[in-house]
This record gives C-alpha cells, structure tokens and sequence, in this order.
C-alpha cells in the first residue's frame, strides 16, 4: 500500500473516538521511537478495574507522601484492602504512614526500578502523584523539569508497557493568562507561565496522545487547590487556604502572601480523593474526555477569613505580598467550569466554603472552636 495511503487510514484510524470502536495498539514502552504505526486488530483497551474481573485492581502510588497520596491510600485501601495499595515515594514515611499499609522507595526518574515493582506486584492502576508544585518548581525549575516531564515519560512507557490503568493529576495551573478565566472550560487556550503548568499541558497532551495512539487507558483530572487538615501542602500557590486555619487555631492570627480580592477554584480533600476513585472506576464509554476539570467552589483570602471569623471572632488577617505566588494566582482561573465531569461521570462536590471552614476547624481544635460556632 502507498505510504501516504496507509498513514491516512491509520491516522484517521487514532481520530477516530473509542465510542466509536477505536481498537489500541499495543507497543512495548521503550521502543515506541523506533515503533511503525502497526495495529494489531485483536488488541484491545485495557482494563485493570473491577468491572469485567472479580479481582481488585493493584494499585501503585508514586511521589506518595505528600499532601494527597496518604488520603487517597486510605480510600483505596477501604475499597480494595490494605495490600492492594502500594505508597511509594523518596521521602521516609513516618512510623503510622509505614504501619498502615504497604510502602515502597520509589524514584520516578528510576524506570528500572519503577517497572520493577509494577511487576513484582502485579499492579493494574497507577496513580501518578509524584511532581513538584508551582511556587517550589520556579525555585527550582531543572529539577522540577525532571521529575515532572521525565518522571512522566517513564510513568508513560511503563503503564502501556504493563496495560495498566494510568492517572496523572493536572491542576488550575495549567491554564495562563490568556486562558478565559471566569469561568474556564475544560477546552480552551492553555499558555502556562510555570514550569509546573508547562509540564502539566504536557502531561495532559502526552497522556492522550497515549491513549489515542496506542489505547493507554489514561485519565487524569484537573484539581482546585486542595486543603486539607491532616497534611501539609508541597510547595504550591494555594497553600495559603491550608496554612490559615494552622495559623488561625495556633496563633489567632494570619499573614498572607496573597491580595485579599485573589479568587481561586478550591476543594476539600475528601471531594478530590473521591473524584479520583470515582474517575478511575468511570466506565469508558462514559468518557468523552480523558481530561477533565474538577471544582467545588471558588473564594479569595477576604472571603475565606470572613468564614473563619464566624468561628473565631477575635481572628486577624494582614496580607504581605509575595509578587511570585501573586503573578501566578493572577494567571490562573477564578472559576472553573467542570460542567462536563457533571454530565459524563456524575461529579458532585459535597463541601461549599461554610462546610470547609466547619470542618477545617472542627478537626485542628475539636475542643473550642466549632463549639463557639454552634
Ligand atoms: N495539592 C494540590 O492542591 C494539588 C495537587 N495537584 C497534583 O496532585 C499531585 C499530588 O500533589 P500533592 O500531594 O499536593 O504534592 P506534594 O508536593 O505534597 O507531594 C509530591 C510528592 O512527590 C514526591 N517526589 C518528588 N520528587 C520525586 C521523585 N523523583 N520520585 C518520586 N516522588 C517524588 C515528594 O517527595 C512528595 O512527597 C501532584 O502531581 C500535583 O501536581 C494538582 C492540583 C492541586
Ligand atoms: C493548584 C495546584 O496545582 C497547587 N496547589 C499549587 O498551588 O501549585
């Protein structure tokens, strides 16, 4: 066949949706460069859910112990038992982290060692946590650049290589200045000014490239900024929504980097882990995206403190810019439109602001503060 004849047939092969009967080629990782666009006809997606299998899916975990990996560890592991979670990070996990379920070193910029443990225990879904956050990633943009682009490639090859199902989070930070920003659309004009947002659109580009090329199931949703009670955020430009109630419990009062009108899309952890299971167990067919945005609510600084001091009415707040994490916040979305993971999935957010606040404070000073609210 002509080679212009048989590209167009297997490029509008890719094109074409998996609704409307894609079937996947399957390559070995590492020698997609060297590939040719053969498709196999008996291939198929892979699926390491529940769904089509008695068997719950092995889960593996990487870049682990950070703000979100221990929560979504604990979820998972009530769905499909401890030794069916895998944490891995570089960090040491603290004595209840190692207690409480499996834990293994894992470098994401170690393919060898990553495809190892996807092998030796037989894992069927990876979550794809390890990275380094915006405000950290622009004081360190060569190793944020590695762990987040190459650390990506390698979690790539490896679930093609291993058919196994692939999330990878992207984030409000990979969208720019030019992005519509109130709301922003799940398709739209993505110009990141971050290292950390560069990488994103690329992991959010690489991942359906993957799933259009060869049928990688890879899904990957874009969070808020997440907070949550019981782990420290890793570097970000949201943090300040986490260290507020810390500040506010401890000292009564708050410094934040931020200007007091900032608004930003935000959500409680409990609703992004949730998410998280809720899309990895989507049924393809419901899908029309593999990239979706995620919102609950969308507040600035002024706002979030006027929550807290319905609670703590003796609660102060001042504001010391930080011009860094301020050009960022101000290139990021104030609303998120997440309108389609409502239609396709069933998304449904269970915390607005006053729940947040609520909880925030309920969980960090249990004795007084919810008290005084009540
Ligand atoms: N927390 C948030 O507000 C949001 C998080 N996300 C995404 O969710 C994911 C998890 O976020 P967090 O837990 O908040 O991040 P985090 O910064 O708290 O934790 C990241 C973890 O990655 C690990 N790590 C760094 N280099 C590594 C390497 N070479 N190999 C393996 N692990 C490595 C770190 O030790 C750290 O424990 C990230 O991909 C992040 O971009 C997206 C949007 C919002
Ligand atoms: C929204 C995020 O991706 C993260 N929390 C950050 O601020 O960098």
């Amino acid at each position: 066949m002509p080679v212009l004849r048989m590209l167009q047939r297997v490029v509008g092969q890719m094109l074409q949706s998996p609704a409307g009967g894609y079937r996947a080629a399957v390559l070995p990782g590492r020698v997609l460069g060297t590939s040719s666009w053969h498709i196999p006809a008996d291939a198929n997606f892979h699926s390491g859910s529940l769904s089509g299998t008695d068997r719950p899916p092995r889960v593996l975990i990487t870049g682990g112990l950070g703000q979100l990996g221990v929560g979504l560890a604990n979820l998972l592991r009530e769905h499909f038992g401890t030794d069916n979670v895998i944490l891995t990070d570089i960090r040491k996990p603290s004595d209840q982290v190692f207690h409480s379920g499996p834990f293994i070193y894992s470098d994401v910029l170690d393919y060898k060692n990553l495809r190892e443990i996807v092998v030796n225990h037989r894992i069927t879904w990876l979550i794809h946590y390890g990275a380094l956050l915006s405000a950290i990633g622009e004081t360190n943009v060569s190793l944020a650049k590695a762990v987040n682009i190459t650390g990506l490639h390698n979690v790539l090859d490896i679930a093609l290589e291993h058919n196994l199902r692939l999330f990878v989070p992207s984030t409000i930070g990979a969208f720019g200045p030019t992005s519509p920003r109130d709301p922003t659309p799940d398709l739209c004009v993505q110009r990141p000014r971050t290292i950390y947002g560069v990488s994103k659109v690329h992991a959010e580009l690489m991942g359906e490239y993957y799933y259009y090329r060869y049928g990688l199931d890879f899904r990957c949703l874009r969070y808020p900024g997440i907070i949550s009670a019981d782990s420290e955020p890793g570097g970000g430009t949201t943090d300040y929504a986490v260290q507020i109630f810390h500040d506010a419990i401890k000292n009564g009062k708050y410094e934040c980097y931020l200007k007091p009108s900032t608004r930003l899309p935000m959500m409680y952890i409990d609703d992004c882990l949730r998410a998280t299971l809720e899309v990895m167990e989507a049924p393809a067919e419901s899908l029309s995206l593999r990239t979706y945005n995620i919102n609950a609510m969308s507040f600035c600084p002024e706002e979030l403190a006027q929550e807290v001091l319905k609670h703590m009415p003796e609660f102060q707040i001042t504001y010391k810019v930080d011009s860094v994490r301020q050009a960022i916040a101000e290139s990021w979305p104030m609303n998120f439109d997440d309108s389609n993971a409502r239609k396709d999935w069933g998304w449904k957010h269970d915390f607005d602001l006053p729940e947040l606040v609520t909880t925030m404070l309920s969980f960090l000073d249990p004795e007084s503060r919810v008290a005084q609210a009540n």
